[in-house]
């Protein structure tokens, strides 16, 4: 479906995670009967997905906006605000949405909550001065009334989970995050906070896979 919303000559916006893989996929089909695009991916992970399908790729110093940006999410309501980072790729796949005319989130009916929290939210931080920023988002967390706490996020070998930046992630469990936009604005006021996994009023349409088909939301923004 998301395919269908991408026209010849257009800048788009690659995400991360198993979803948006395979949306790279059919991209690089289209790509290699001579389809025309351009795009900026969210990870190393899409870039060196792309580059195996000689999808042309460009950065965000080259070009200034994009037309689209195709994402998977981890969490996403009805207002389609969005939990993202489960990947780890939240920092790139914010700011390309925000380069981005539109975007577009692609997800199955899982995805789909009445109130965003139940999946954790990622933080990336510096990891300079870590248990600050850690006491610090503690803080937020008994604030805003989350049921969890916080947890660094580990790699498969054990170390730190490292993001593309060079950055760490906490994982915060909530349960229920019942004010988005005050909980970001507080968590973007600690400043080993480098950026979080909430993407409010970004996104305009969503295809989510149901046992009935595809579903389509869309918001007014
Ligand atoms: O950091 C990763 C991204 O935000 C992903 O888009 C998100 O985690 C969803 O991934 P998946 O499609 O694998 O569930």
């Amino acid at each position: 479906m998301a395919l269908t919303q991408v026209e010849s000559g257009m800048r788009l916006g690659l995400g991360t995670g198993s979803t948006a893989k395979h949306f790279v996929e059919l991209l690089g089909e289209r790509v290699a009967q001579g389809f025309d695009c351009l795009c900026v991916p969210t990870s190393e992970v899409t870039a060196a997905q792309a580059r195996s399908l000689d999808i042309p790729l460009t950065d965000l110093d080259t070009i200034d906006r994009l037309d689209i940006t195709i994402d998977g999410a981890d969490e996403l309501d009805l207002a389609l605000n969005l939990i993202k980072g489960g990947g780890g790729a939240l920092l790139r796949e914010k700011i390309v949405a925000a380069a981005s005319d539109q975007m577009i989130v692609i997800a199955d009916a899982s995805k789909l909550v009445e109130t965003l929290g139940r999946y954790p939210l990622p933080i990336e931080v510096n990891p300079f001065g870590l248990g600050a920023t850690r006491r610090s988002i503690e803080a937020v967390l008994v604030a805003q009334g989350a049921e969890g706490g916080l947890k660094l996020r580990l790699a498969a070998t054990g170390e730190s989970f490292v993001t593309d930046g060079g950055h760490l992630i906490l994982d915060a469990f909530f349960g229920r995050i019942s004010q988005p936009e005050a909980l970001s604005r507080a968590l973007l006021d600690i400043p080993g906070v480098v950026q979080h996994g909430l993407f409010l009023n970004m996104c305009k349409k969503a295809y989510v896979a149901t046992a009935d088909g595809v579903r389509t939301i869309l918001t007014e923004r």
